[in-house]
């Protein structure tokens, strides 16, 4: 770390470990004095940013609109040529590198996944790896890998068009694309603007499960501070000229915000706020009976009236949950039915309990079935919530 980068102002991330041990396949990145005068403007839309990116961290790009963060994020990749100033991966100077070598090197992901309309999902994801001309076979065994890393069965999705997909499948393709020559560093630009809140909780979570699979650098710029809070290792909060503000831990710039103006930034709803920092997986589940499609009806009620519960979670051969009847509704079945329920409430253990708090309303269900890396994890009631919400006040207020 030059002095100058101390100097200005907390520019440089501490050397706290990341949120889980991860593995880490991402490299750091460095800026050093990085300056963009567009043509006409009087002021620079960056003004000498220094700032360093752990390799393998996620780090949130927040601030009012037009305070530089595209603009930064896209220096990086160079889709906007700097002024001046040094960028950095790992020790490696890029800044003169040709642009188009680097961009192989770094992912890229927009708003609505920025697909070609006129070629399927697996051309769309093939791309990069077809540039980099590996043969056939290779890049198709590829494209199957990361349709399935980002939650889309190769066999439905990779002769489909974008225009036949949702807004959220089309976003999944589009990460699956930028991931696809295994760049070790990913750029999002909201992302996730485009899609209702349910779906773009559902892609933050998987955003969260493959980060922790595959440890990427990633910087994310976002206009949404819960999502910076839920997503971030660290967040950047910028001011005009993407001037670095706060550059910290969520819990840390939750609990102490640089600025007034970073207060400010944050809102009155921050004791709430710290509730996007508790997972799912941080509080208790209830752990229901379970019954598996095809199982005999009678069986799976009289097991789970015997545990004194009211409720099963209905699982398909591959563990997902499928439905939450009641035993009154199960009764009147031979056999557990296959119906599968569009409707049930489910979140990830990394989901936040604002998200789960979300999807009971979006739901209008009184709990959640949580699921995990092997099946269905418990379940979540709002009584929990509530109590985790009464706990944060407690604990912030007194
Ligand atoms: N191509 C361009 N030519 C001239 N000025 C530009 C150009 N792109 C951005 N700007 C200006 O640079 C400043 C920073 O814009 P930038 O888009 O980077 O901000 P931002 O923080 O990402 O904003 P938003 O959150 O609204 O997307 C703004 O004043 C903007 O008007």
């Amino acid at each position: 770390m030059s002095e100058t980068t101390a100097e200005r102002g907390g520019a440089t991330a501490a050397a706290a470990p990341t949120r889980t041990d991860r593995q880490v396949s991402g490299v750091s990145i460095r800026l050093e004095g990085v300056t963009k005068n567009y043509p006409g403007q009087a002021k620079p839309a960056v003004d000498a940013v220094d700032l360093d990116i752990p390799a393998g961290q996620m780090v949130m790009f927040v601030g009012p609109s037009g305070c530089g963060k595209t603009t930064l994020l896209k220096m990086l990749n160079r889709l906007v040529e700097p002024t001046s100033g040094k960028i950095f991966l790992g020790d490696e100077d890029v800044t003169g590198q040709d642009a188009d070598q680097l961009r192989r090197r770094i992912g890229y992901v927009i708003q609505a996944g920025g697909l070609f309309p006129h070629m399927t999902v697996g051309t769309n994801v093939g791309l990069v790896p077809g540039m980099l001309k590996w043969d056939r076979k290779r890049i198709d065994a590829r494209v199957d890998e990361l349709l399935e890393l980002v939650g889309l069965d190769p066999e439905v999705y990779r002769d489909r068009y974008p225009r036949e997909l949702s807004g959220g499948q089309q976003q999944r393709v589009g990460v699956a694309r930028a991931l696809a020559a295994d760049p070790p560093v990913l750029l999002m630009d909201e992302p996730f603007g485009a899609v209702d809140p349910i779906t773009r909780q559902r892609l933050q979570d998987e955003l969260l499960r493959i980060q922790e699979e595959l440890g990427k650098t990633i910087v994310f710029v976002t206009h949404d501070f819960d999502e910076a809070v839920k997503l971030g290792d660290r967040i950047v909060v910028f001011d005009v000229g993407a001037r670095v503000v706060q550059y910290d831990t969520p819990e840390a710039i939750l609990a102490d915000p640089a600025e007034e103006y970073v207060a400010d930034f944050v809102g009155a709803g921050a004791t709430l706020k710290q509730l996007t920092l508790t997972r799912v997986g941080d509080v208790e589940l209830l752990h229901p009976q379970q019954a598996r499609v095809g199982e005999d009806a009678a069986e799976v009620v009289r097991r789970a009236s015997a545990a004194g519960e009211k409720y099963v979670v209905v699982v398909d051969r591959r563990d997902r949950p499928i439905s939450w009847p009641s035993l009154a509704e199960l009764s009147r079945a031979t056999t557990v039915p296959d119906t599968v329920d569009e409707k049930l409430p489910v979140v990830g253990l990394r989901s936040t309990l604002n998200d789960a708090l979300d999807t009971m309303l979006a739901a209008s269900q009184g709990g959640v079935v949580v699921t995990g890396r092997d099946g269905v994890a418990g379940v979540m009631v709002v009584e929990t919530v509530m109590a985790a919400i009464q706990r944060t006040r407690d604990e912030v207020e007194g």
